[in-house]
Parts: C-alpha cells; structure tokens; sequence
C-alpha cells in the first residue's frame, strides 16, 4: 500500500500538509508515511475501521502525543503560507493549540461558566481587555450557533447545557481564540440526529473562516459536510481524494469495499 497522492487538477489554496508522516506509541507504528494535502477552508474527512489510526492522525496536528510519554513523531506537518513544521520540536506545542484547535468525541466544557469557557483560550494568551474579550466571547458564540440560547445566561455554568448545546459551546470556545485549523474527532456520536443536524450545519457554515479536519465514522456524516475525504487502514492512507470522487468512483477496491459496507 502506498500513500503517495495525485493532487486534484484546479486544487484550491493549500493551508497544511503532512509529508511521510509516520508517529509511534512506543514500538508501535501507528502510523506509516502519510503524505496528504489539507486545503483551506475546506473539511476533509478522515474515515476507516476502527484503530486504522484515524485519531492518532488528528492528533499529531495538534501535538497532543507530546502529554504521553513514549510517544515519536517522525516525518512533518508543514502549515502554510508560513511554512512552518508543527512537530519542529523548536516549535512550542502551546503556539500550536492556538492556531490549531480541537473539539471532542464527547462536549468537554470545564466546569466554569458558559462566558468563562469560550474567554479560556483569550485569558491563556493573556488578553485581559474586558471589552475586547466581551466582543470575542460574544462573536465565538454567534460562531458557535449558540448566542441567541445563552447570551442571557452567560454566567450560568456550561454543564448545565444540553449536549448538543455543550458542543457547540465546545466549538464556540475552539472559535474563540481565531485558530487557522479545527480539528474533529467524531463530533457528533455522543449526539442525538437533531444535534448532529445542528452541528454538520455548523460545520458547513465556519469552514468559511477556518479549515476543518474531521474524524467520522458515519459515512453519510462524511459525505455531506466533507469536500475531501481519505480513507484510513491499518496506519496507511489507502485513498485520497474529492469527496465526491472516493464516494461515486473510488479508484481502490479497499476504499469501495469500506464506503459501501462490505468490509469494516
Ligand atoms: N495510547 C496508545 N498506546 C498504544 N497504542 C495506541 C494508543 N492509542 C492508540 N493506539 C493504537 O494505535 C492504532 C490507531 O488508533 P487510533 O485511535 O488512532 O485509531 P482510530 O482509527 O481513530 O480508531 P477509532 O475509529 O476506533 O477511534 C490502534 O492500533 C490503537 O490500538
């Protein structure tokens, strides 16, 4: 199996890519030589079975692997137009997170207020402009989808929240600190079909601003919110392309085989 990757004719502006990217848990080789495009304000998909290394892959962007131990990254993760290497180990991992957030499988508000949650990021970074921080508190929550629900309430605490309401609040506070790349790591499967609608509607509606990595294993999910999906097995990335494409017309038999449930 081979990673290498044509990159689509009239391909839109690229904001990150990962080049022979490989990552270790101890001996373990999670992940073996991905090389793929990220585009800008676009979502790409990451689908494949479980433990096909779809997560470990969302998490290198980040440099999540660096809070265990044991962890190796090998191979990089260039972001542009700056060209920097995000797994440059001069790179601080905190600089990182700012420009790269993350939103989880489960709504993980802290257990601060709904206002305190989304000026988390903002404090972090040291802003302490009251006024500044209102304005970017409250345009994270329009961002969010959640403004008009909470701006009443904003002192209450966010675990009050329904679950789907938590993770849009979780995508607020993503929001608020104006990073380049979102990361998702199946958003959605801890929500009900209404909350799900809610936040593929999100998704589709802040990619206008941000780019989006996207972690699913609903199909569907990926073929509705996703303009590039790759498809993931056993560490390698099997097949890459338009969403569209690896759906209709995947050119690999393990990609038709996966998308069309006969295998996984
Ligand atoms: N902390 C860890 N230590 C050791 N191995 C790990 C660790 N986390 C994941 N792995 C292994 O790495 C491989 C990829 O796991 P990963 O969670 O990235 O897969 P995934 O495609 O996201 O799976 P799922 O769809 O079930 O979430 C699996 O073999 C998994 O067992």
């Amino acid at each position: 199996m081979t990673s290498t990757i044509t990159l689509p004719e009239n391909a839109p502006t690229l904001k990150a890519e990962s080049k022979n990217l490989n990552f270790f848990y101890g001996d373990f080789k999670a992940l073996k030589g991905i090389s793929m495009p990220i585009y800008e304000n676009k979502v790409t998909a990451l689908i494949g079975p479980s433990g096909c290394g779809k997560s470990t892959y969302l998490r290198c962007f980040n440099r999540m692997h660096d809070l265990y131990s044991g962890t190796r990254y090998d191979g990089s993760i260039v972001l542009h137009p700056d060209e920097v290497d995000v797994l440059h180990k001069s790179v601080d991992p905190i600089e990182v997170r700012m420009r790269i957030s993350m939103v989880f499988q489960k709504p993980n508000p802290f257990p601060k207020s709904i206002y305190e949650n989304v000026a988390y990021g903002l404090r972090v970074r040291g802003e302490k402009s009251r006024s500044y921080i209102d304005d970017k508190v409250e345009a994270a929550l329009k961002g969010g989808a959640l403004w008009g629900e909470v701006k009443d309430r904003l002192n209450e605490v966010a675990v009050n929240l329904s679950g789907g309401q938590q993770q849009r609040l979780c995508i607020a506070r993503a929001l608020a600190t104006d990073p380049e790349i979102i990361l998702f790591d199946e958003p959605t499967s801890a929500l009900d079909p209404m909350a799900t609608g809610s936040i593929e509607e999100l998704i589709g509606e802040i990619k206008n601003k941000v780019t989006i990595l996207i972690v699913t294993h609903n199909m569907q999910q990926a073929a509705r919110v996703s303009d590039y999906t790759a498809y993931m097995y056993v560490g390698d990335l099997v097949e890459y392309g338009e969403t569209k494409d690896i759906f209709m017309k995947p050119k690999r038999k393990e990609t038709e085989d996966y998308i069309t449930g006969r295998f996984g």
